[in-house]
């Protein structure tokens, strides 16, 4: 997360009144950003290494979500070969999220209640707080998330291969207060014609199975054509 911000400081340009020119009290309501050179494609690249960045972000991010991966797998005791399907056969979605001020507060929600159908998901966030999980006990909680911490979410494709030892948490965002929120979610996602299998060192007499096998894919399509809330239950449960 440091390099993150460390890299911010290089859009700035050292030359006066290039650059980003804004939130100036005489004329607050003036926002402008300028390119040199920007005629040159090379130049108006290097105005912004927006995209290096946000390469260099989600390639942090899924290494990291494939360590939390291994970690899981590890204290489970099982074996590297069988998360194929969930390592190997992973591809990665980055998506960037902005929530504005609400005007009324019964205009607060920032995204509705839903588990994440991938299979794991890191989030990061600017200060703004607003993510809320469902507890154990049933009701909603705000998730405080210390400034520079990751989420990690864990989503119904690991919870069907864990055999429902790990929880797809239900959340959600609600707004509050005068700030944006801003976060950014790196979801690990099986490939296309992955089978999400529970892991057999996982279903015993204590713990029956709970989800048939099923095409990642074909899970992804039911839940896009039904949005239940309990699409992974309806959809694979035994
Ligand atoms: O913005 C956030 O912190 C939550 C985003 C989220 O839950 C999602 O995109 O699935
Ligand atoms: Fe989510």
């Amino acid at each position: 997360m440091a390099d993150h911000h460390h890299h911010h400081h290089h859009h700035q340009n050292p030359k006066p009144y290039r650059s980003y020119q804004g939130k100036c009290p005489v004329v607050p309501l003036h926002e402008s950003f300028g390119i040199d050179d920007a005629t040159r494609l090379e130049a108006a690249r290097d105005f912004t290494h927006l995209i290096e960045i946000l390469n260099m972000m989600s390639s942090k991010m899924l290494e990291l979500s494939f360590m939390i991966l291994e970690m899981i797998f590890a204290s489970f005791d099982i074996e590297e070969k069988k998360y194929e399907a969930l390592v190997r056969d992973s591809v990665s979605f980055l998506r960037v999220m902005k929530y504005k001020v609400p005007t009324s507060e019964d205009q607060n929600l920032g995204l509705v209640a839903h588990t994440d159908k991938n299979a794991i998901t890191i989030l990061c966030q600017n200060e703004v707080q607003g993510l809320e999980i469902v507890t154990k006990e049933g009701h909603w909680e705000q998730v405080v998330v210390p400034k520079d911490a990751l989420v990690v979410i864990v989503g119904d494709a690991l919870k069907a291969w864990s055999n429902g030892r790990l929880v797809a948490v239900k959340h959600r965002v609600v707004m509050k207060g005068e700030k944006e929120r801003y976060s950014f979610g790196l979801f690990t996602v099986p490939k296309e014609g992955a089978m999400i299998e529970a892991a057999r060192e996982l279903v015993d007499n204590e713990h029956p199975l709970l989800y048939r096998p099923f095409k990642f894919a074909d899970y992804f399509s039911y839940f896009v054509s039904n949005l239940s809330d309990d699409a992974l239950e309806i959809y694979a449960g035994v």
